[in-house]
């Protein structure tokens, strides 16, 4: 169990972003995080992950073993994504997994830098590198961004079928959507336990070039090919 202990936390003299999480992640749990940009969920995902110093307060009981995907790769990482998951396969000592490359759909070159690959390209690069090397803690920020409909949907089943502990956040409305998820609302700094979605799941019938169009219109939050 991962437990975060009364974390606070405030940029330089800043306001506080955190303002005392209290919560506990259950070993093999998935818990979302929800809320309005700017609201503090990549700071405390961070925190979660041990890349930030909370100003106060601790997370205990990390795993050794953790996996963390940011919201946003450096605008300069030169390096293919070959090497890139080579660089990680290596030091976790593991094979790189290029079929899960081939699941999410990965259509770019894999000798491309990051830099140049398209965001969605990038991103299942970095969720190959995140999925195929960890089995304690993956903290994951906003992983569903910039994904394709059909990679959304097997990113949901990759979060589901892990054994390990997942700290998620998503502005897609697919994270809402995972069995046996824990869902919180981050507001004024503290973690709110969110009951029900309020997402009501519609049948639409259309053609197949029609599905991004429907994935677009306001007030959808995602889009699955049934
Ligand atoms: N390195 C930093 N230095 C100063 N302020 C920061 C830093 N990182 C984040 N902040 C501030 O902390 C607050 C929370 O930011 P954070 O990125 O955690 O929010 P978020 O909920 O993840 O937002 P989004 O949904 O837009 O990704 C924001 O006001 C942001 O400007």
């Amino acid at each position: 169990m991962i437990t975060v202990d009364g974390v606070w936390m405030r940029y330089g003299r800043g306001p506080m972003v955190l303002s005392g999480i209290d919560t506990t992640l259950a070993s093999g749990s998935v818990t979302v995080v929800l809320g309005e940009n700017g609201c503090g969920k990549s700071t405390l995902l961070r925190i979660a992950a041990g890349v930030t110093v909370p100003t106060k307060g601790a997370v205990r009981g990390r795993p050794t073993s953790v996996s963390y995907l940011p919201e946003r790769f450096p605008d300069q990482l030169r390096l293919s994504a070959r090497a890139y998951l080579r660089h990680f396969a290596r030091m976790r000592r593991l094979p790189t997994r290029s079929d899960l490359l081939d699941r999410l759909g990965f259509a770019g070159d894999l000798d491309q830098p990051m830099s140049e690959l398209s965001k969605g390209n990038a991103q299942k690069v970095g969720l190959t590198q995140t999925f195929g090397s960890v089995d304690g803690f993956l903290v994951l920020d906003e992983p569903w961004a910039g994904l394709d409909v059909a990679a959304r949907e097997v990113l949901s089943e990759l979060v589901v079928e892990t054994a390990a502990t997942v700290l998620v956040t998503d502005h897609t409305g697919a994270a809402a959507k995972l069995p046996g998820a824990t869902v919180y609302r981050m507001v004024a700094g503290v973690l709110q336990p969110v009951e029900e979605s309020g997402l009501v799941d519609v049948v639409v019938t259309c053609t197949s070039d029609a599905v991004d169009q429907v994935a677009a219109l306001p007030g959808v939050q995602s889009v699955r090919r049934v």
